[in-house]
């Protein structure tokens, strides 16, 4: 098992049908980003490496010491030093749910039918199949590279929500159909968690942490306890400084009532606690919402650096500005569930052209893409004839599926090993004793976790004396109202029934106290 950041063996070509599969990763101009004593002028460093060296400088002796969180046991798998680079094919995904059924009276016939008469679009609506079954996802198939951004777009209630979710393993069992692969194997959605990381569209951090602690938190919970408190730190270091917020390293997150961090840097931390670990693939939900365009910029200059540290990374995303179409790798647009276009922004022009709507010159291409896709959707037919065009249109580009990877004699395990042993994944990897395949869902024993959400949570309540003061008083408040019901209860039968009563109560108080707390508590 080599080094962490060790020489990557990159194939001079690797090819899926005519298009190279990776392509050697430019060197990406992110100021203030690099980390301090790296120079930016070769490829972007990754997050490993960044780790590596700050590992380094700290203990020079531990150096060639493969670390235990870099071994992972999956029957056994000998690391590769060849290196392959991992694609993320999905195909026919489709997602229906079942809808209540209406129920309707006689007597509102007539009203029902002029209600759906003025819902006109409805029935354009392709999704809703009968009156009790609605396809949320129809047909998708895209793919997304390691060393890439994949981003979903569409307009409002178009399904990318419900794609990433299908994609991180997010839905239900069983009602999910199609098949999503790993390098051109299926991974189980057991692994898929493991492997990947999700990040919410909404900040929920503690408001009274600042961004290191933040992180240290993440790192204690999500890093495997074996790996020493130094090297949590030197991890923290590694990512506050690829996410470009060193300066905003001592600021408190903040809220409505404290002056905090940005919103964009807010964001930027949401994203560093949920890929501490290093994940190899990353998803997000919208994660410039709500973002002016600096902050939105910023944050996927940031997903870049990510991927070129050898992630893949899916995200959705509203209206994205010209500047940042310029730093995604693949756009895939949705409608009412189904694919109007996937490929990369280059393709766009040609793509529309051919369908006889061009795009103008000077207009951002996703915008009049979104403009137009709505403008269809509102008409009779629908989106059907993008839709039937961009199939047509892919068979024709014969776009590359997964089908034709090379994989080079590898297995997804071998690839898995070898970016593990490049330090990636560091909480899911483990030694099995026992030889067999072992990738564990959680790095700590669930006391460690309870114990890190403890001191997180009151860390945060330590200092937000006066939240705690109003918390405390209510309690007292409520014990002193049962205490006067229920002063002085003799031994008779009658005062054993009231200290029955007094249980009751005092335990469902207590319940519904600790049930407000506990999300706050998790998030
Ligand atoms: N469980 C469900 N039952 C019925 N309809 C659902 C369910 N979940 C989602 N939908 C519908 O599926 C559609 C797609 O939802 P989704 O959240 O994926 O959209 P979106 O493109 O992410 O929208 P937004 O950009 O507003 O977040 C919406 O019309 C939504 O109402």
């Amino acid at each position: 098992m080599s080094p962490v950041g060790a020489d990557k063996h990159i194939p001079a070509k690797l090819v899926v049908d005519s298009k190279p599969v990776f392509e050697p990763r430019p060197a990406m101009e992110l100021q203030g980003l690099a980390p301090r004593g790296v120079q930016n002028t070769g490829p972007s460093p990754t997050l490993s490496e960044l780790f590596w060296r700050v590992e380094n400088a700290q203990d020079e002796a531990t150096r060639i010491e493969t670390p235990r969180h870099q071994s992972l046991d999956i029957n056994d798998t000998g690391v590769d030093s060849r290196y392959l680079p991992f694609i993320l094919s999905f195909n026919n995904l489709t997602y229906s749910v079942k809808t209540r059924r209406k129920i309707s009276f006689p007597a509102c016939f007539g009203r029902a039918k002029s209600l759906g008469a003025a819902a006109g679009p409805i029935h354009n609506d392709p999704r809703v199949l009968n009156s009790n079954t609605k396809v949320l996802l129809n047909d998708i198939c895209g793919y997304a590279r390691e060393g890439e951004i994949l981003a979903v777009l569409g307009a409002s209630g178009s399904g990318k929500s419900t794609l990433i979710d299908a994609l991180a393993s997010r839905i239900a069992k069983g009602s999910l159909r199609g098949c999503i692969t790993l390098n051109g194997e299926v991974i189980p959605s057991r692994l898929r968690k493991v492997i990947s990381a999700y990040v919410m569209q909404d900040d929920l951090l503690f408001p009274m942490l600042t961004v290191e602690e933040t992180l240290m938190f993440s790192a204690e919970f999500r890093l495997p306890r074996e790996l020493s408190k130094s090297k949590k730190k030197a991890r923290v270091q590694a990512l506050i400084e690829q996410l470009g917020l060193t300066n905003a390293a001592y600021t408190v997150i903040g809220d409505e009532g404290h002056r905090g961090v940005s919103g964009g840097e807010r964001r930027r931390v949401s994203i560093g606690i949920d890929i501490i670990h290093d994940p190899i693939v990353l998803f997000l939900d919208e994660p410039t919402s709500g973002l002016d365009s600096t902050s939105a910029f910023m944050v996927v200059n940031v997903l870049k650096r990510i991927a070129a540290s050898g992630s893949i990374v899916i995200m959705s995303i509203h209206q994205p500005s010209f500047r940042i179409i310029g730093l995604l790798d693949r756009l895939l647009f949705l409608s009412r569930g189904q694919t109007v276009f996937s490929g990369t922004p280059d393709d766009m022009p040609n793509f529309f052209s051919e369908f006889g709507r061009p795009i103008p010159q000077n207009e951002n291409k996703t915008e009049f893409a979104l403009d137009y896709i709505q403008e269809l959707e509102g008409l009779p037919g629908g989106t059907k004839s993008l839709v039937e065009f961009h199939k047509s249109w892919q068979q024709k580009m014969n776009h590359p599926s997964t089908c034709g990877y090379d994989r080079q004699g590898l297995t997804l395990k071998d690839a898995i090993a070898a970016s593990i042993s490049r330090g990636k994944l560091v909480s899911g990897a483990t030694n099995d004793a026992s030889g067999t395949s072992s990738v564990p869902t959680f790095a700590n024993p669930f006391w460690t976790e309870v114990a890190v959400l403890s001191n997180r949570s009151m860390t945060n309540a330590k200092r937000m004396p006066e939240l705690v003061g109003v918390r405390l008083g209510a309690v007292l408040v409520t014990g002193i109202i049962l205490a006067t019901i229920f002063w002085h209860v003799d031994n008779s039968p009658k005062g054993i029934q009231e200290r029955l009563g007094f249980f009751a109560f005092a335990m469902s108080t207590t319940f519904y106290t600790c049930a407000e707390a506990m999300p706050v508590f998790l998030l």
